[in-house]
């Protein structure tokens, strides 16, 4: 199969852990008989020092003439201090996202038993957690109006959903849950917002279309707490983009780490593959950012866009067998991991491949 990836590695940590995303798709090529060809473009902070813009002309072009995109991270220290900042690297990411209308973020919470211990959540209440959260990701209060008014003295930004857009991403959520426990959970804020209302009331009417499926709301209060309390009562969650951002941090320690959880962006044309963590300006350089975020965000590009269902696999498997062998990087380590099994991105990214 010939297909043509866009890597848009970013900021930070990003350069580090995609250039291992992209090496595990090279060798899935190498093994499967396929024959990726890439192309590279800027975007964030990166972007910005080299032309002014977080998300260049360029950059769209070549992502919308790409089979998929492989995506690191946006962010900088530099504008996380300074709140008067209008050029931001984060919308350099917000823009890709709205221009190829990738409106439905998938982010699957996988558990690998091995890494039960990494938890600060006790292992009894994890084993078996496995949830696939769908983030809308092109509305909400990240696209609504926003501004300054008396004298810039208040702010506001405003939460803002139509009909359509709930739609079409329960109708995605509502489709996975038929593959899978055939439970949905809506999260919303129904109780106080207007949106959440007409979410509410989208997401009830789309539940008809499929009576095998066990629907619920939970305010988003409420999804937090027990997200930690019991992670297993969960199976599909649907919400909006900033509940939705919030949550799967949260979830992440679930799976240990935020350095463990990939996602795919996906809607009208290509797709986008990327960890859900940023930049880690606390780890950018010191070669210590795990990459299999960014390897398993791979995966999904090869079963989602490209429908390579014994790849994917086969990576999923690669990074299950690394954890087997007791290798760890720092994030994922814990008090019983001997010294010589934690692992830099670089070193860790060879395990890899030397189980593939
Ligand atoms: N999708 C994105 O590009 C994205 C996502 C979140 C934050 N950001 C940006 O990243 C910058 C830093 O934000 P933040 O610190 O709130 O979030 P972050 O996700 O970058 O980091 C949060 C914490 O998790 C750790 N971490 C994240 N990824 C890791 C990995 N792969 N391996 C090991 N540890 C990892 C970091 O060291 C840090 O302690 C900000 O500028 C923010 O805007 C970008
Ligand atoms: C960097 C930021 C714009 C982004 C978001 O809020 O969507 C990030 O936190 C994410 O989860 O991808
Ligand atoms: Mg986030």
């Amino acid at each position: 199969m010939k297909k043509h990836i866009v890597v848009i590695a970013g900021d930070g940590i990003g350069q580090e852990v995609t250039a291992v995303g992209k090496q595990v798709l090279n060798r899935i090529a190498e093994k499967f008989g396929h024959e990726f060809t890439y192309d590279e473009a800027l975007i964030g902070h990166v972007a910005i020092e080299a032309t002014g813009n977080p998300l260049p002309a360029e950059t769209i072009a070549k992502s919308k003439a790409s089979d998929a995109i492989l995506f690191g991270a946006v962010g900088h220290p530099k504008y996380d201090n300074d709140p008067s900042a209008k050029v931001r690297p984060e919308q350099g990411l917000l823009g890709i996202r709205k221009a190829l209308g990738l409106y439905a973020n998938l982010r699957p919470i996988k558990l690998f038993d091995e890494l039960l211990q990494a938890s600060s959540i006790k292992p009894e209440f994890l084993k078996g957690a496995d949830i696939l959260f769908f983030r809308e990701l092109t509305g909400d209060v990240y696209f609504g109006e926003r501004g300054r008014k008396d004298e810039g003295s208040t702010a506001y930004d405003t939460m803002i959903y139509s009909r359509y857009e709930v739609e079409r991403i329960a109708v995605k959520a509502f489709e996975a849950a038929m593959t899978r426990r055939k439970k949905v959970c809506s999260v919303d804020k129904a109780n106080v917002l207007e949106s959440s209302r007409l979410w509410r009331e989208v997401v009830q009417e789309v539940a008809k279309r499929y009576p095998d499926v066990e629907v619920e709301h939970q305010f988003i209060d409420a999804a937090a707490m027990l997200l930690i309390k019991d992670p297993r009562r969960f199976d599909v969650v649907v919400t909006g983009n900033l509940f939705g951002d919030i949550l799967t941090d949260e979830a992440s320690q679930i799976a240990g780490s935020m350095g463990m959880l990939a996602s795919a962006s996906v809607g009208d044309s290509t797709g986008l593959y990327e960890p859900i963590h940023g930049s880690a300006h606390d780890i950018t350089g010191k070669g210590v950012a795990n990459p299999l975020a960014s390897v398993l965000s791979a995966a999904l590009m090869l079963d989602i866009s490209f429908g390579l269902k014994e790849e994917a696999e086969a990576v999923v498997n690669a990074v299950d067998q690394v954890l087997k062998a007791g290798y760890r990087t720092r994030d994922i380590a814990d008090s019983n991991t001997p010294a010589d099994k934690v692992l830099g991105t670089q070193a860790m990214g060879e395990q890899l491949l030397a189980c593939l």
